[in-house]
């Protein structure tokens, strides 16, 4: 029988595995009530020793109050609900208000629950090949949380450019981005259609041609980089013309990777009408997905090359149900986070590596050397 780790999160619930977002207006409510008879219960589990199937149980007049360990994985909830369904049952029936009111369930996280893998009865029913992540919300969102506040303090301002192809969700993440790090947040085809009244990307392409297109991205791009606190949409083709790096360099740029299968399934249920690049006149709605998968395929081959010269690199796949839709939103979220703080954390080791300087003096003042010491893991080759 396991101990309850120190660290204990409450909230209302039915067993049931939910983000915590769907919770949370009931949650509060509940909390407001209940707020004695949880820190009493929170004590007593800190001390007291359980497991998964010996939740514990208690009640006033008031107030009633279930404790359990919290699941992380949907299956482990599932087989807790039923576990602890005779517990809400006669509950149920005795009381005359729905059960959410009457309710709460308290919950002991993993210890250092960020990063640990759930243990014993839900470590079986979690999927050791898909991060632990990318299964809990509540783990996800702490994580953000807590990569949100080591990069407020590690970025410093400096902006972030989203590169990829046209579909990867440049737009969607670097909007999350923007509101979770309180940058700004620009997309480079929405500036471009701002400076051109009623006429959207397709028309811009057809009524002015690519490089007048290109030219007015580069200007944008150009417009951007003085300024930090942005995260910046790019363009799925702006990476093609080497200027424009010199601008994105001002910042972060993160390629987010999809394979051409997932962006072609996106683009397709957008709107084909939206793509220039992707159809001509005349293609009809059954042979879109095959033609846009050509082409991707086409452009992703071209471009890679200059995709590579990103700073860091988000793969978009997604596990079990989510293997077609690709990764979700809130986990590419999290993929680009980790990333960039990650980048960062790398950067900052190897610029301390490179403020170790040696000055050769074994030879008389003219020969005399300044020179970066060897990195202590890659000694310089004996001359
Ligand atoms: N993680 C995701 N899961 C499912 N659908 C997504 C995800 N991210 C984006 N999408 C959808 O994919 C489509 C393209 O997203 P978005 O416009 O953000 O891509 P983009 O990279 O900015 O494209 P473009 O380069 O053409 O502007 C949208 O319909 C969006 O809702
Ligand atoms: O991949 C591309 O070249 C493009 C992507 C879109 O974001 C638009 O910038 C435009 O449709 C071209």
């Amino acid at each position: 029988m396991a101990s309850f780790p120190r660290t204990i999160q409450t909230r209302c619930i039915s067993t049931s595995y939910k983000p915590r977002r769907d919770c949370r207006a009931a949650c509060r409510r509940i909390l407001e009530s209940r707020h004695n008879m949880a820190a009493s219960m929170r004590q007593q589990l800190a001390s007291r020793p359980c497991s998964s199937t010996a939740a514990r149980f208690s009640s006033s007049s008031s107030s009633r109050v279930l404790a359990a360990p919290r699941c992380h994985t949907p299956a482990a909830a599932r087989r807790q609900q039923q576990l602890l369904q005779p517990l809400f049952t006669p509950l149920q029936q005795q009381q005359q208000q729905p059960r959410r009111q009457q309710l709460l369930v308290v919950y002991a996280a993993a210890p250092d629950s960020a990063a640990s893998q759930p243990a014993g009865e839900d470590a079986e029913s979690c999927d050791p090949n898909i991060p632990a992540v990318d299964q809990d919300f509540d783990l996800l969102g702490a994580e953000v949380k807590r990569l949100q506040e080591a990069l407020g303090d590690q970025l410093k301002g400096c902006s972030i450019y989203l590169i990829g192809m046209m579909g990867t969700g440049k737009s969607t993440t670097g909007k999350m981005l923007a509101n979770t790090l309180k940058y700004a947040f620009f997309d480079t085809d929405s500036v471009i259609e701002l400076a051109h009244p009623g006429e959207s990307v397709a028309d811009i392409f057809k009524k002015y041609g690519e490089d007048y297109f290109r030219n007015c991205e580069s200007q944008v791009l150009k417009e951007l980089a003085p300024y930090k606190n942005l995260v910046v949409a790019t363009g799925g083709g702006a990476v093609s013309r080497p200027k424009n790096w010199s601008y994105m360099h001002n910042g972060i740029v993160a390629w987010l990777q999809g394979a051409p299968e997932l962006l072609a399934r996106r683009v397709v249920a957008e709107g084909i009408e939206k793509r220039p690049l992707l159809f001509g006149d005349g293609v009809s709605e059954d042979e879109a997905y095959s033609i846009s998968l050509q082409k991707l395929q086409q452009l992703l081959e071209d471009r890679t090359k200059y995709y590579e010269n990103a700073d860091v690199f988000i793969d978009l796949r997604g596990y079990g149900k989510d293997e077609q839709s690709g990764a979700p939103t809130a986990v590419v979220l999290h993929r680009l986070m980790q990333a960039v703080h990650e980048k960062i954390n790398q950067t900052e080791a190897e610029r301390e590596s490179r403020r170790q300087f040696t000055i050769d003096r074994a030879g008389e003042v003219p020969s005399l050397k300044v020179q970066p010491s060897p990195h202590p893991a890659q000694p310089a080759a004996e001359e």
